[in-house]
């Protein structure tokens, strides 16, 4: 699956540039170096932090093949950790039915998060920056989100690289087709999607940008199990040079 799936994509446009290298953001915010430098925790961990992003379709099998990879490389003495989507969506991206409770319906309003194009866009900012921010710890991250616009994966990348270098971003492109993500229904939210109880549910009623050039490239095969996939992952990340094993 090359092509972009659904209506043309669209996030809000940049209006700032925003560049992810500037360090004071504002006359009153002022970047503090630390001590204890990346390099330095690395060092403890014998590994160099990455982030391993998984982008795909609902259903393509993000979840089930990043939880594997997880278990691989705990297995293998790897410092790892794995930010889900519907997980982050629980709490530090939660909707804004999750937060009226305690925080009222103002603040659910302004900070609850829910599909539009720029309500994922900030899912995806903020889910980009923990990510940086535990690569720079030094784990590799393990990140499982549909992010189906180009702009914001290529965002999260840029913010990455930026913290560390290049390489330390590896996208893993989950290629698997609307047909079978629509047969596997694992939460049956396609057939709501189709019956028009979803809006903005991606490759029905919401875009998917298939990215075009991702480090990993997933193509679906029949036959192909959760556990092969994690393992064509792990064997492409010795490849690249981003793990080794103890
Ligand atoms: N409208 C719509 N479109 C896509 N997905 C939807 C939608 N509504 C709810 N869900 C469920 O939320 C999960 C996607 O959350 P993400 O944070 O990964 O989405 S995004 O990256 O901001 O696009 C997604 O999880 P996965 O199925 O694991 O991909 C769905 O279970
Ligand atoms: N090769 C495979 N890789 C991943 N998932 C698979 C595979 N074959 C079948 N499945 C099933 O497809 C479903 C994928 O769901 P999930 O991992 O939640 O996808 P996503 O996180 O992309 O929404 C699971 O029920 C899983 O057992």
């Amino acid at each position: 699956m090359n092509d972009n799936i659904g209506p043309s994509a669209g996030t809000s446009d940049p209006s700032a540039n925003s560049d992810a290298t500037e360090k004071n953001i504002s006359q009153n915010i002022v970047w503090h170096e630390t001590t204890v430098d990346r390099a330095a925790r690395e060092a403890n961990l014998t590994q160099r932090g990455t982030v391993v992003w998984f982008t795909g379709l609902s259903g393509c099998g993000k979840s089930t093949i990043a939880n594997e990879l997880d278990g691989l490389l705990i297995a293998r003495g790897a410092a790892a950790t794995l930010l889900d989507g519907d997980n982050v969506r629980h709490g530090l991206c939660a909707p804004p039915s999750g937060l009226s409770g305690e925080h009222g319906e103002a603040f659910a309003e302004r900070f609850g998060l829910g599909f539009s194009p720029v309500d994922r866009e900030e899912n995806i900012r903020r889910i980009g920056a923990v990510a940086a921010l535990m690569a720079n710890a030094g784990l590799i991250t393990l990140a499982a989100f549909v992010s189906p616009y180009r702009r914001d994966r290529d965002r999260v990348r840029r913010m990455v690289e930026s913290d560390g270098k290049p390489g330390d971003f590896l996208e893993v492109f989950v290629d698997t087709p609307l047909e079978i993500c629509k047969q596997r229904d694992p939460k049956g939210l396609y057939k709501k999607a189709i019956a028009g109880e979803i809006a903005h549910f991606t490759g029905i009623s919401d875009p998917y940008e298939a990215p075009e050039a991702p480090e990993i490239h997933l193509k679906f095969r029949e036959g192909m199990t959760p556990a092969d996939a994690a393992a064509e992952i792990l064997q492409a990340m010795v490849d690249l040079g981003r793990f080794t094993a103890r």
